[in-house]
């Protein structure tokens, strides 16, 4: 159900994927935490490998790939500007979302999210394949970034500043907000150097903004009373962040896509960043 939602174009469900895989129309990319175990087990048939530790992101710079690399993989899966993605993936489409954090940061502004991701194609039992597509190379030339959907550490000391005007949600698990554990508890992440938050921030875990059972997304009502009864609501500028931007990038997709907030930025440096620069304010 994608009824409700502000922006209801930016999602798709199981079933419109399944009726369009054949006619070409889309072009659809799994983004895996760990393809050995989603992607290389089954996918959907026609689906490209997008694996966020290798292409979305680059293990030396620690940062997200940059315009060069970004048209590469772009051109790797058969892509031109004006072509239709569909993302999905494990873990609930984490890391879907930070592709389609990361892709439109790059202009791609032809995206949707399937809804459900990997999990919800398994649970309804749908055809898969281990066959990888081929496709010939494009040449492909990414627009100038758009920095309006990304926060950079002034912008996060300007809202600790304003904070009747900014509000910073942090996406991370409680035991992470309070300093406790440093990294993801359920996944091997590499550890910030100190526990703690940003102060003022409100702590809304990612994945209450989705439906367990099968992956989805939850009702915009149900979206509505879980960021403004958090105090974060539309009239107010939006930060979310969590350790290296991917799980803030859902939150960020759900505030500006489902609930259609106008001011809405990913804080891609996140705890990592904030939290290791010593001399920035923390709270625990
Ligand atoms: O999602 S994450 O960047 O916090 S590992």
């Amino acid at each position: 159900m994608t009824s409700g939602y502000a922006h209801p174009e930016v999602l798709c469900e199981t079933d419109w994927v399944a009726s369009n895989l054949k006619n070409g129309s889309i072009r659809i990319l799994e983004v895996d935490y760990d393809p050995e175990n989603a992607y290389r087990q089954g996918h959907v048939p026609g689906a490209h490998l997008v694996w966020w530790k290798r292409d979305i992101n680059d293990p030396v710079r620690r940062d997200i790939i940059n315009k060069q690399q970004f048209e590469a993989l772009m051109s790797r899966v058969g892509a031109t500007p004006d072509t239709e993605l569909v993302l999905y993936g494990d873990f609930n489409n984490w890391f879907a979302a930070f592709a389609f954090w990361v892709f439109q940061y790059y202009g791609h502004k032809k995206l949707k999210i399937m809804n459900g991701g990997r999990k919800k194609w398994e649970l309804e039992k749908r055809e898969y394949t281990k066959d990888e597509p081929t496709v010939q190379p494009t040449k492909y030339v990414a627009r100038p970034p758009d920095e309006g959907v990304r926060a950079y550490m002034p912008d996060v000391r300007r809202a600790i500043e304003r904070a009747e005007q900014t509000v910073l949600v942090d996406v991370r698990s409680p035991k992470e907000f309070t300093g406790e554990i440093t990294a993801p508890p359920e996944y091997p992440m590499e550890h910030a150097q100190r526990g703690g938050h940003i102060p003022g921030a409100k702590n809304i875990p990612w994945a209450q903004a989705v439906n367990d059972a099968n992956g989805t997304f939850k009702s915009a009502d149900e979206l509505k009373a879980l960021y403004e009864g958090k105090g974060v609501t539309p009239d107010k500028h939006v930060i979310a962040y969590c350790r290296i931007g991917e799980r803030s990038s859902h939150t960020w997709f759900v505030l500006k896509y489902l609930l259609g907030y106008p001011s809405v930025r990913n804080y891609d440096g996140s705890w990592t960043e904030w939290g290791n620069m010593i001399g920035n304010p923390i709270e625990k």
